[in-house]
């Protein structure tokens, strides 16, 4: 007994150590979740003065499918991102740090809705933060 204790609780920590975490893509809920905050997403853009002038002109379904694919790609999703770079998506629209937090903001009202755990937002945040360098006075 004295030898097998020891072995067996050695064996369980290593399954303890293996089982992985939750990749942030499965914490938003995978392929629906991903869709159901793009989704959410669209629709507080459009509900909101500050930024919606600038998707007068867009393509709203492929802005909806790259910005998924984008989403699902940077949180470690099977999917490949297929749109332009943020710095040429971005340029002309005299997009400002107000306009992005704007966006951020909706972006967190969404996954508030949704339940995503807390940890889970600040990891998407955390992501998304730097690209406001590319996004913004273009
Ligand atoms: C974290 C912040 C943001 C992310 C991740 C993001 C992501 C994207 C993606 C993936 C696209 C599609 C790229 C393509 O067309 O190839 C896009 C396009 C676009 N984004 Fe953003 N974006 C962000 C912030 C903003 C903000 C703050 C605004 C304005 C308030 C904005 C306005 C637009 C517009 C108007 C387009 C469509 C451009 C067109 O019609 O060609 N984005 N964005």
């Amino acid at each position: 007994m004295r030898t097998i204790t020891p072995l067996v609780f050695a064996l369980l920590l290593t399954a303890c150590s293996q089982h992985p975490q939750p990749s942030l893509y499965q914490q938003l809920g995978g392929e629906p979740g991903i869709a159901a905050i793009t989704d959410g997403l669209l629709q507080k853009i459009e509900q909101d003065q500050r930024i919606v002038h600038h998707f007068a002109d867009t393509d709203i379904a492929r802005f909806r499918r790259l910005l998924a694919e984008q989403l699902c790609n940077i949180s470690g999703g099977p999917c490949e991102y297929t749109g332009g770079t943020m710095q040429e998506s971005h340029t002309g629209f005299n997009i400002t740090l107000a306009h992005y937090d704007a966006l951020v903001e909706n972006l967190i009202d969404v996954m508030q809705q949704q339940q995503i755990s807390i940890s889970a937002q600040n990891q998407l945040l955390a992501l998304l933060a730097p690209m406001y360098k590319d996004i913004t006075y273009r």
